[in-house]
């Protein structure tokens, strides 16, 4: 496995959906500099999605051949679907760039955590359960998928506990701040305060 230098680190983003790990997630990447690693998924894009951008959009077929070949370095099945990182997609980001982030739901994060320990931060980000439905029918999810998300709830907001940092995500621009300065002092990168 690859030996991660002192300075590497991971930032795992994870909580509910429709909490707004994507949108934080994005926000606080571009801050950093950090790349993100970009998940492979057996399910069709949603409109707007965009294929080596939100994720790697692959047949079961090629999924199957690809964990036949071990080069999962995690992968999971979420409602029928077959979701994976890549190992060596961590080592070459990780070799061009001290940190690299990912969006996780609490299985992955899990995986992450006990493969690289303390390199891993996990930040939690989470809303209440009707704010959370009520983004996602503003983002124009189909019903079923709002429901499959929905019945994650529990399980998702029960990881909160095992996450190193969590916020409350109603004020996106108040998140993507606190979070921010919380990654600073891991990252120092000396940023600048321009308010
Ligand atoms: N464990 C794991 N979870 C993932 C991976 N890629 C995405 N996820 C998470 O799995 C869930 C997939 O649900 P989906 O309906 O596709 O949501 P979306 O892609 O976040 O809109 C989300 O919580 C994702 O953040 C992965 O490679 N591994
Ligand atoms: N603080 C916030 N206030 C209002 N809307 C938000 C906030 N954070 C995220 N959103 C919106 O909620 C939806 C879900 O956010 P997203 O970042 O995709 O969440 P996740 O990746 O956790 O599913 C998106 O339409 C996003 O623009």
């Amino acid at each position: 496995m690859y030996e991660l230098n002192e300075r590497n680190k991971i930032i795992v983003f994870t909580g509910p959906d429709g909490s707004g790990r994507k949108s934080v997630a994005e926000a606080v990447g571009q801050t950093f500099g950090m790349e993100k690693v970009i998940s492979f998924v057996t399910r069709q894009p949603r409109q707007g999605e965009v294929n080596g951008q939100d994720y790697h959009f692959i047949t079961h077929d090629e999924y199957r051949s690809m964990e036949h070949h071990g080069e999962f370095l995690e992968s999971v099945e979420i409602d029928g679907q077959f979701y994976g990182i890549r190992g060596l997609d961590i080592e070459r980001k990780l070799n061009h760039n001290d940190s690299i982030y990912l969006i996780l739901n609490h299985e992955g994060a899990g995986i992450l955590k006990r493969i690289y320990g303390d390199k891993v931060i996990r930040i939690f980000l989470y809303a209440d359960r009707r704010t959370v439905e009520e983004r996602e029918r503003k983002r124009g999810l189909a019903e079923d998928v709002i429901a499959m998300h929905l019945n994650h709830y529990d399980q998702e907001m029960g990881y909160r506990s095992w996450c190193e940092h969590a916020f409350e995500n109603y004020d996106l621009a108040q998140t993507t701040y606190e979070i921010t300065n919380e990654l600073e002092a891991y990252l120092q990168r000396d940023l600048v305060d321009k308010d």
